[in-house]
């Protein structure tokens, strides 16, 4: 069988043994609440809604368009996974092109882990001179490995254990970011 065979057939085995942990009306449910905790956060406020790519790109187009108050949108890539399943240093790829300085800046981004690719992003933010910097995920990965003690996003849509997680925007290595819901990878495939 050849590499890419192979490949596909770990992709697909990983999928359907994959654990359900948010099905995707549930995921749906969770954004629609979460854009009502952030439009009343930001009413009477212009910010610049930053998507941390890749994973973060599902997420934050289906949240920006509940949202009700004038925005900008960029994004940025900042990565430590680079397709594995364990991270190393945060590697910035593409560096915001709006001005953050004096701005409200929303970081928005699908997982918040260990924590420590949006504690890198807050940082840049701040150096640059934003006015205020929130941190808003579709999910927060329940476990006592957060690079700060109690790290917490501003707003968060949705808890999920200590596995290994894709779709809706995450990725196994490198796949399924596609899938619409929020599952975990069994631990002998992990
Ligand atoms: O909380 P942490 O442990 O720092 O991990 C969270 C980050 O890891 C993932 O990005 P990744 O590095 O995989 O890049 P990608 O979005 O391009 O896949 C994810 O999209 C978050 O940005
Ligand atoms: O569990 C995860 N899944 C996908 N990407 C990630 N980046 C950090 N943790 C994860």
């Amino acid at each position: 069988m050849s590499s890419a065979d192979q490949l596909q057939q770990e992709l697909r085995r990983v999928r359907r043994e994959a654990i359900e942990l948010h099905s995707s009306d549930q995921v749906q449910e969770a954004i629609g609440k979460l854009a009502f905790e952030v439009t009343e956060a930001y009413a009477g406020k212009v910010p610049v809604f930053v998507t941390i790519m890749n994973g973060g790109m599902i997420f934050a187009a289906e949240l920006v368009k509940r949202l009700d108050f004038p925005l900008e949108m960029d994004y940025l890539h900042a990565s430590r996974y680079l397709g594995e399943t364990t991270g190393g240093e945060v590697e910035w790829l593409v560096t915001p092109n709006a001005s953050l300085a004096g701005r409200d800046v929303l970081i928005v981004d699908d997982i918040l882990d260990v924590g420590s690719t949006l504690l890198s992003i807050i940082d840049a933010c701040k150096a640059q001179g934003a006015a205020s910097v929130k941190t808003c995920v579709l999910v927060d990965k329940q476990h006592d490995r957060k690079a700060r003690p109690g790290l917490k996003a501003d707003f968060t849509a949705l808890q999920a254990e200590d596995l290994y997680l894709f779709g809706m925007g995450m990725d196994y290595k490198g796949f399924w970011r596609n899938a619409p819901g929020i599952y975990g990878v069994r631990e002998s495939n992990s």
